[in-house]
């Protein structure tokens, strides 16, 4: 049986960037993208305009966890062959080195990504697949904190509060694990969950604002070491494709690359466009 655990980390064996306190826009809308909130880079929204947001966005939430609890099993199950399948013949999924991807949480209802973790873990179709390491998420707090560790097995899992799986930074006698390496790399390819998205590439998280801060911090780091920006993919079911603009946003929310659906990649940043 899989137990919740506390961890304690001794080193910088994993993704760290310095704790942030401007809250900048992430990346300059798209020309297509039509905020049903503008994105405003100037001018910080009141009190009162935030709470509208964050009240709008937790009924979108729950509207969107409704009906992903009433998608079809067996739908449900062949969207997330789909999906993956898209993922693991696409060239910029073949060529990545460095990605970050999450586990999947079927209690959470979140597109299955255990085939594409595997592919990455088991390396076996070296000559179409560039050797990857593997990134997974591990929440560091309840303060938006997360890191990214490095896993080389799924054995290096085990769940965590929210029973979701996590690499175990230390292992039953409290020693640090050989295979949870080292980070301070670039990553070309982010394999993002999210409750809800748009194909102008909002993305709505779950409220604990992990991955808008990882994702910032990771980004800022990018830029002062010359690495070049990854792409951020998203996983969606049909029902969280939400209208473009019904997704409310904020200054912090990172917009994605590109969505990948039950009937294919949806491009979307002109980066993403011109790779895929
Ligand atoms: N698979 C996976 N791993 C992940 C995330 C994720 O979304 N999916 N995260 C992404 O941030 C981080 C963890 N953040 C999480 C935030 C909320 C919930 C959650 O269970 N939310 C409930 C509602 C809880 C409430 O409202 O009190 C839910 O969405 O039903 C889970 C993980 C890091 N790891
Ligand atoms: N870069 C950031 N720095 C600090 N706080 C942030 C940052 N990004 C988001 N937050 C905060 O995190 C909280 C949750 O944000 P939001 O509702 O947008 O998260 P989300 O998109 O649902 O979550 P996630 O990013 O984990 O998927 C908000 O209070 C927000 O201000």
């Amino acid at each position: 049986m899989i137990g919740a655990r506390v961890f304690s980390i001794t080193r910088t064996s994993i993704f760290f960037f310095p704790r942030i306190l401007t809250r900048p826009v992430s990346r300059s809308q798209s020309a297509t993208a039509r905020p049903v909130v503008a994105m405003s880079t100037t001018t910080s929204k009141s009190q009162e305009e935030l709470d509208s947001i964050f009240k709008q966005k937790k009924i979108v939430r729950s509207t969107v966890r409704k009906s992903l609890k009433a998608l079809d099993p067996s739908l449900r199950i062949q969207q997330d062959d789909a999906i993956q399948s898209t993922v693991l013949e696409a060239p910029w999924f073949k060529s990545s080195q460095g990605l970050c991807a999450y586990i999947s949480c079927k209690s959470l209802n979140e597109v299955d990504t255990s085939k594409i973790l595997s592919k990455i873990l088991q390396q076996s179709d070296s000559d179409t697949m560039a050797r990857k390491k593997l990134y997974v998420p591990w929440v560091e707090d309840k303060n938006s904190n997360m890191r990214m560790l490095h896993i080389s097995h799924m054995d290096d899992l085990i769940a965590n509060s929210m029973n979701i799986l996590e690499p175990a930074p230390v292992d039953a006698q409290g020693n640090e694990r050989e295979d949870v390496l080292q980070a301070d790399e670039p990553i070309d390819l982010f394999i993002l969950p999210g409750l809800a998205f748009d194909r102008c590439g909002r993305r709505l998280g779950r409220g604990g604002g992990y991955y808008d801060t990882f994702l910032k911090r990771y980004q800022d780091r990018a830029k002062e070491k010359g690495w070049s920006n990854p792409l951020k993919v998203a996983l969606s079911y049909s029902p969280q494709i939400l209208e473009d603009g019904s997704i409310p946003v904020t200054a912090t929310d990172v917009l994605i690359d590109a969505l990948v659906t039950p009937s294919g990649v949806v491009p979307i940043s002109p980066r993403a466009i011109e790779r895929m």
